[in-house]
């Protein structure tokens, strides 16, 4: 029997690829970035060709490192950077343009022209999304509108949409160059688009209209486990079964074990994400959270609301490049330990607006509370809280919104860089009174797709055998008086509320 499980992770800036075992521990990866292309202010950029180039080179290379063939994988997960567009040419499989990344700001006039004409509320009543340039709706538009012959080629049905994951099954599917290759994508990544009805799981015809994007573009949509189709014969010598995809948050989700109504996972990398489990419902948020599908099986959805803190690590880097106050990342966890507190300081990192519960744009970072005292170290633990208080207030939004389900957090599972720092860690724990628990596989994104792909080919039993493969790597309990909780949150806010409406509105 097949004895591994291989996980692509093709995230924004490289691609991975995993080899898990059967107990759900890496055996073997690869990894390689990729170039970020910026043609204007705003505009990011992929080549999909460097993106499958990369991405097919690390998956022969994992093989290799782990010293496995083809025919001793089980199946095949994806996992990807989420939103990112992509149209190509169904005929000769070439992308018309690059791939658009979901950081791409050239939209955002036109959903404000879509916000002036009142139709806010039907993208958001029907996507559970905001009205805006990240998601992938508006991108396929723009690439219609602007690359030449594209919307004539779009009419005639010669093209194909797709996010990452379908560009991927795309040409691990097709023949010569991928053509010919499988045109789908699953649930999750659908719930991305600004075009998929969460509720009803389809593409929806009013947005499509509204956004006058032809059907004909679209990928089928599937559950988040099962057997799409295999690897092409020349590909990898033994045709291996595709058989998870997920969008990496929803993927980490997963990889976490979070498969119960009220568990949640918190990612620190370069920005959050967090991501609450509500089961079967979908629940609608007072705080503009997003409300998404976490993953589909057997046909049946489970949601998610989800938040994001823009910039958590950014503010480390932003010490290292910006202040030049540590040397890496790293180093901030040493200077932020030389005083026992950031000494009433508070760094409010709004350097690019700020996300749920405030929603504002126009906020810019701030730091207040300083003195003649005030030293790197105060500064650097302020960092360091700031990301815990964005967090944290992520939560509690989602705690609100949920109130009415009777959740109640256990725990907040967490991962991503920033996680290996235990004292932000504890930091965490104390302000939301809630035990941050970090496991001892941290690659949550790729596990979770390797967990979807097992799944459907029988690798592992069900989902109680993958919460029971969730350990612990280590517990931090909140020790914390709920009387300095209050006080603590009372002063980040108060700080924040210095950074808001700061910069000039254009
Ligand atoms: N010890 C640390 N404490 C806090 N943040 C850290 C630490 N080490 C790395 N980081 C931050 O984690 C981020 C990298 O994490 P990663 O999960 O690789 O992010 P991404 O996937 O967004 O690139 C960087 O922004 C970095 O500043
Ligand atoms: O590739 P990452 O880890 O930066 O994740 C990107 C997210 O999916 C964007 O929504």
């Amino acid at each position: 029997m097949s004895q591994y499980i291989l996980a692509l992770d093709q995230g924004t800036t490289s691609s991975r690829a995993i080899v898990f075992s059967h107990d759900g521990s890496i055996k073997a990866r690869a990894q390689k970035e990729f170039a970020q292309i910026f043609p204007q202010p705003g505009w990011v950029e992929h080549d999909a060709a460097e993106i499958w180039s990369t991405q097919s080179g690390v998956m022969q290379e994992a093989l290799s490192s782990a010293g496995i063939r083809a025919s001793d994988v089980a199946a095949i997960g994806i996992t990807n950077q989420r939103e990112t567009t992509l149209l190509w040419d169904r005929k000769t499989g070439r992308p018309i343009y690059n791939a658009i990344v979901w950081q791409d700001r050239r939209t955002a006039p036109y959903c404000d022209e879509l916000r002036a004409a009142g139709h806010e509320a039907l993208f958001q009543q029907k996507t559970g999304l905001v009205l805006d340039a990240y998601f992938s709706g508006t991108k396929v538009r723009w690439l219609l509108e602007h690359v030449p012959g594209a919307r004539q080629k779009a009419e005639a049905g010669e093209l194909c949409f797709g996010t990452i994951d379908s560009w991927l099954v795309y040409n691990l599917t097709g023949g010569e160059k991928g053509v010919g290759g499988l045109h789908v994508t699953d649930a999750s990544n659908a719930s991305r688009t600004l075009l998929y009805n969460i509720h009803t799981g389809t593409w929806d015809d009013d947005l499509l209209a509204l956004l006058d994007i032809p059907r004909s573009l679209l990928p089928e949509v599937r559950d988040s486990s099962e057997v799409y189709g295999h690897t092409s014969k020349g590909l990898l010598g033994a045709q291996v079964p595709i058989a998870g995809i997920a969008g990496d948050q929803q993927a980490a989700t997963f990889g976490q074990a979070c498969l119960d109504v009220g568990m949640a996972k918190n990612t620190y990398g370069t920005g959050c994400f967090m991501l609450l489990n509500t089961g079967a419902q979908a629940v609608d948020s007072q705080f503009r959270l997003l409300t998404t599908t976490a993953w589909q099986l057997g046909g049946q959805r489970t949601y998610a609301l989800e938040g994001g803190v823009f910039v958590a690590g950014a503010v480390v880097q932003w010490l290292r490049d910006g202040l030049g106050i540590i040397r890496s990342a790293g180093e901030v966890e040493d200077l932020a330990a030389r005083v026992p507190d950031s000494g009433g300081v508070v760094l409010v990192p709004a350097f690019v607006g700020l996300g749920a519960p405030y929603w504002d744009p126009y906020a810019r970072g701030t730091m207040v509370g300083m003195t003649r005292g005030t030293t790197a170290a105060h500064i650097a633990r302020a960092a360091l809280e700031s990301v815990a208080f964005q967090s944290a207030e992520l939560l509690l939004a989602m705690q609100q919104d949920t109130a009415q389900l009777g959740i109640g957090l256990q725990e907040l599972r967490v991962d991503g860089g920033g996680s290996t720092n235990d004292a932000m860690m504890q930091f965490q724990a104390d302000i939301l009174g809630v035990p941050v628990v970090r496991p001892q596989v941290t690659e949550t994104t790729a596990l979770g797709a390797a967990y979807l792909a097992g799944l459907a080919v029988g690798f592992w039993s069900g989902q109680d055998e993958l919460r029971s493969l969730w350990k612990v790597g280590r517990r931090f309990e909140p020790d914390m008086t709920q009387e300095d909780r209050q006080t603590r949150m009372h002063t980040w806010k108060r700080a924040v509320e210095r950074s808001r409406d700061w910069a000039a509105h254009d």
